[in-house]
């Protein structure tokens, strides 16, 4: 049944890769991005937020295509909707801004026409659009997911992050594109370098599951992707390399970057040291880049419930960061 008064959804944002799990791994973080969807007499976008400049506020918007694919795929005709977006993802630094917004959207339009989607459609329709499952997955079930794609379906696992886990991001001051990041990669890699990895993923993917943090620092390894992603971060080789003398679990780039990512394990009291250490690296390159720390977010994107007269932005001002 159509929801007249529309429908609200949180959705969080996510670190794709984790390091080895190129395309296969993704955790969700607690940073997050609101829609708000409601049926209309003409489509009318309100962005909030610094992060938003820049999206279009017309039917060209990806929220607007998103939900309509939803429609369609249900059978449905709603061309004219009321959409409006808050977020604290900051777009196109490899926090997933991308794979929240198509979440966001499709959770919101398929809960706006009573849900005639089940979650496996959405994350298959998600992962068609994202072309790879990892930050969507994430976004969608929350925690950290383990995730492969055939090109129609996409299964997963979810797993419950340690619970000590701390996530320290460091967001540089430009912006990377994905799809600039994948243009970097070789079309081919050697058995020796794809042994590398799959052991990495799989004992970094069993450590997450058993609470092994101590196993992070030797499964934190990449060579699929990073190192030719590099030459595209400034400072990045070494931050990777060193962060654990500084107190990290392991270092990684956040997705196709330019954010990196270093976890900690909470009862360590060593924060302050590594926060400067991934600025001052960042720094020597001459790279601004602010750092937040944050927390695997153990929930995936979630319908709120909308009191009546409250208006989007007021009601989740308590909320968000800025
Ligand atoms: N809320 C949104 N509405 C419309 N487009 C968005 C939204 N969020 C992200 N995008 C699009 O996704 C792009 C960023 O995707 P991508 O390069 O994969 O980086 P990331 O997902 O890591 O932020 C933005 O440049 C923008 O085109
Ligand atoms: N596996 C992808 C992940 C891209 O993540 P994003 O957050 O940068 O969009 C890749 O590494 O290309």
């Amino acid at each position: 049944m159509m929801s007249e008064a529309g429908v609200r959804v949180k959705v969080p944002a996510s670190t794709a890769n984790l390091g080895p799990g190129f395309d296969t791994l993704g955790m969700a973080l607690s940073l997050y991005a609101w829609i708000e969807m409601k049926p209309a007499e003409a489509t009318n976008i309100h962005l909030y937020g610094d992060q938003m400049k820049g999206i279009p506020t017309n039917k060209n918007n990806l929220i607007y295509e998103v939900a309509q694919s939803v429609f369609r795929e249900a059978g449905v005709s709603l061309p004219e909707l009321e959409i409006s977006m808050y977020s604290d993802i900051p777009l196109t630094r490899g926090l997933g801004s991308s794979a929240s917004a198509i979440v966001g959207a499709l959770v919101a339009a398929n809960e706006l026409i009573g849900s005639p989607l089940d979650q496996a459609k959405l994350f298959d329709m998600a992962t068609a659009l994202e072309k790879h499952p990892d930050n969507v997955g994430a976004s969608l079930f929350g925690g950290l997911i383990t995730a492969v794609w055939d090109g129609a379906h996409a299964e997963y696992l979810r797993i419950e992050p340690p619970a000590d886990l701390e996530v320290l991001v460091a967001i540089p001051d430009f912006q990377l594109s994905t799809s600039k990041a994948r243009q970097v990669l070789p079309e081919q890699v050697s058995l020796g370098d794809a042994v590398f990895n799959i052991s990495r993923t799989s004992l970094f993917t069993a450590a997450m599951a058993s609470g092994r943090l101590d196993l992070i620092r030797a499964s934190m390894q990449d060579r699929l992707h990073q190192p030719f992603r590099a030459s595209l971060v400034p400072g990045m080789e070494r931050i990777l390399k060193e962060a654990t003398e500084h107190g990290a679990l392991g270092a990684a780039l956040s997705g196709a970057g330019p954010t990196l990512l270093a976890l900690m394990d909470r009862r360590e009291n060593r924060g302050a040291e590594l926060e400067r250490f991934l600025l001052e690296g960042l720094g020597e390159q001459g790279i601004q880049a602010q750092t937040i720390w944050l927390q695997p977010c153990t929930q995936g994107a979630k319908t709120l419930t909308i009191n009546t007269g409250e208006q989007f932005i007021d009601s989740i001002k308590g909320e968000v960061r800025a």
